[in-house]
């Protein structure tokens, strides 16, 4: 028995469309005894997105974006985020879509782009999957200071940055986003051995 014939969707109710689409869905789960069970679980859809690491095999670097994160700030983060930098897919493709992230956030025109994983990274109430990828990166790739698109809010810093420098900057709390963390320890793993 496949997962879509465990529930058993109600009523969807839409909270918010402002920007992006807020729901709140009451459907029944069926239980592994055979009881369906109604719940209601609010659901935040933003569409996709996808990050990305360009790290320089060589020089033992990565580079890395600073921004301010409203939501993280509310919650008590009273500093910008250190984050790989990333977007939104708008409906277009992860790896069409990451190289433009690059060019925009960091200023960088990458040649080969390497997709490592996807990962859902708030499944409990929000839809978005993003699609990871690593780039190797060298100076002469540079086409652009980046920064974003500061009529959209965007005001990003770049940051080179050793790898070294990198992990220890998650053990000691100044890298705290989760996708961040996860490109720098596949870095870690599977680039920098
Ligand atoms: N007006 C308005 N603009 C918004 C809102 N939320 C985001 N924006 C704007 O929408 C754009 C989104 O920028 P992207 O670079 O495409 O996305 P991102 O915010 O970096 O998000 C990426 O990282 C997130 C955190 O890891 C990911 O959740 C997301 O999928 C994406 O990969 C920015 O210009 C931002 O200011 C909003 O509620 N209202
Ligand atoms: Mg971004």
């Amino acid at each position: 028995m496949s997962v879509s014939d465990r529930v058993r969707v109600k009523d969807v109710r839409l909270l918010s469309d402002k920007k992006y689409v807020l729901k709140a869905t009451t459907f029944e789960w069926r239980r592994d005894d055979g009881e369906w069970q109604t719940q209601t679980r609010e659901v935040y859809d933003r569409g996709n997105g996808a990050t990305l690491l360009p790290y320089n095999r060589k020089r033992r670097t990565v580079v890395l974006v600073r921004q301010f994160r409203y939501p993280a700030f509310v919650n008590g983060y009273d500093d910008l985020l250190i984050e790989a930098a990333a977007g939104m897919l708008d409906d277009a493709d992860p790896e069409a879509r990451i190289r433009t992230e690059a060019e925009e956030e960091i200023g960088y025109r990458l040649h080969d782009v390497h997709k490592v994983f996807e990962a859902f990274m708030t499944p409990g109430a929000v839809t978005e999957k993003l699609h990871f990828f690593v780039a190797e990166y060298e100076p002469e790739m540079k086409i652009g200071d980046g920064g974003g698109l500061a009529d959209e809010g965007e005001e990003i810093e770049v940051l080179e940055l050793s790898i070294d420098e990198a992990l220890a900057m998650i053990a000691d709390g100044r890298i705290v986003d989760a996708k961040t963390i996860m490109l720098l320890q596949y870095a870690a793993l599977h680039v920098f051995r």
